[in-house]
């Protein structure tokens, strides 16, 4: 088999936010083509690698046109004639190549659409699944699925203040019976909103955006429609969190206003204290992001009150970078790190996170971004990174959809052999 690179090309494609991004090309001597897209954060962390975009103003809705032209022209050159199965090779090429140490010159979006796309060659070149060439005979566990089900924060306008809630369906006994909790729930809450005369409409991610008075509404509503749906709340189904703190933390350093929800303005420890009530009344199992990214100390207490309790995921403190997640494990900020791909920039180096995590006991939780493409690298990656549970949005829209159905796929596939536990 000769997976030895002919050819690397990019375009410009629209993400599910009708945002630009990267769709890229990549074509084996042996005749193999592949092709992947990359996602893109709104509620992104300060240290993320860098996603290029063109103009003076790179908002999010921004061309990526320039990020196309580097993979198109220097990144193709600088790659082309090396063989596929060496990952890191490729991986570390394009990061010497771009020079700056967050991916600002070429872009992260253009060097991880390539780390990407030269990933999946290299596994279709072997005639093997995308999961079993990253992870090998023992890819064999299939994620629980944390399905997004209501949304605020950056990701809707109503007046939540917490960007997530998921339910989690760890009591179900494999991947497509907790793929059907989530799904049951997910329907059974529209109703309960209908009933209500709350809105079903939807934010980024596809969970509902009502506009709730407080964030123990919006908790209780998603418990009323897990007890409807006929499950048992903390048994078959509890709930995460992720706060996104950043969002409602105006400088990132532990001074919090709450303004839509209506409990003002708090410090790090009332935020604490909060939390200490609403995990004493409500089966919440992780909570990501509880305090800001700047707030160190916030992220220590919290995980030194609840950390024996429940996963507390540490997202933009720490970026998927090892410097960062090193820092965290030093000084005991967190038990878990969100792991998203195109924060880092190129598969190895996220290979790398996860390691890391490994290596310290912490566990790691997947995760697709609030923009996202139809491309379905996350559902394996996950199934690759044996990490046990992933996040990639709700039941209605199709980008987020696009991974689940991938990773019911993935479990057909292993015939018996597939397993699916929490821990
Ligand atoms: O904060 C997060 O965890 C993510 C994904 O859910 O959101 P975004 O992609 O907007 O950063
Ligand atoms: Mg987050």
């Amino acid at each position: 088999m000769n997976s030895i690179i002919k050819s690397i090309s990019a375009l410009e494609i629209l993400d599910s936010r009708g945002n630009p991004t990267v769709r890229t090309y990549v074509t084996l001597e042996d005749g193999t083509q592949s092709v992947s897209s990359v996602p893109s954060g709104a509620s992104t962390g300060q240290n993320e690698a860098v996603e290029l975009r063109d103009g003076e103003k790179r908002y999010n809705g921004a061309g990526v046109q320039n990020a196309v032209n580097n993979v198109n022209t220097e990144i193709a050159k600088a790659l082309i004639g090396k063989n596929t199965s060496n990952q890191k090779d490729i991986d570390y090429t394009m990061i010497a190549l771009d020079g700056t140490d967050n991916k600002s010159r070429l872009g992260a979006n253009a060097i991880l659409g390539v780390s990407m796309a030269v990933a999946k060659a290299a596994a279709i070149s072997a005639n093997l699944p995308l999961y079993a060439y990253l992870g090998g005979t023992n890819a064999v566990r299939i994620p629980v699925p944390c399905m997004n089900i209501l949304n605020g924060g950056e990701h809707a306008d109503n007046s939540v203040d917490f960007q997530e809630f998921m339910l989690v369906p760890h009591g179900a006994p494999t991947f497509k019976e907790g793929l059907r909790y989530v799904a049951e729930t997910f329907h059974t809450l529209k109703g309960i909103l209908k009933s209500k005369g709350m809105a079903t409409s939807v934010g980024d991610e596809g969970g509902f955006a009502p506009n709730c008075s407080s964030n123990e509404e919006a908790i209780e509503l998603i418990i009323e429609a897990i007890n409807k749906a006929n499950y048992k709340p903390g048994i078959d189904l509890s709930i995460a969190i992720d706060s996104a703190a950043n969002s409602f933390s105006p400088n990132l350093d532990g001074n919090y206003d709450l303004a839509w929800s209506g409990l003002g303005k708090m410090t790090t420890s009332d935020l604490i204290a909060k939390s200490a009530e609403w995990l004493e009344k409500y089966p919440i199992i992780l909570w990501e992001d509880p305090v800001s990214e700047g707030d160190w100390d916030g992220y220590i207490a919290f995980t030194k009150r609840f950390g024996d309790k429940i996963e507390v995921v540490g997202d933009d403190n720490f970026v998927t970078n090892t410097k960062y997640i090193k820092k965290g494990i030093a000084i005991g900020a967190c038990n878990s790190a969100l792991i998203k791909l195109n924060q880092i920039g190129t598969v190895t180096e996220t290979i790398e996170a996860v390691r890391m995590c490994r290596e310290a006991g912490w566990r790691y939780f997947l995760s697709h971004r609030s923009g996202e493409t139809e491309d379905t690298f996350l559902a394996d990656f996950a199934v690759a990174m044996d990490g046990g549970h992933l996040k990639t949005g709700s039941a209605c829209r199709g980008e987020r959809i696009a991974k689940y159905n991938r990773l019911l796929e993935i479990e057909h596939e292993l015939k018996g052999r597939s397993e699916y536990r929490w821990k």
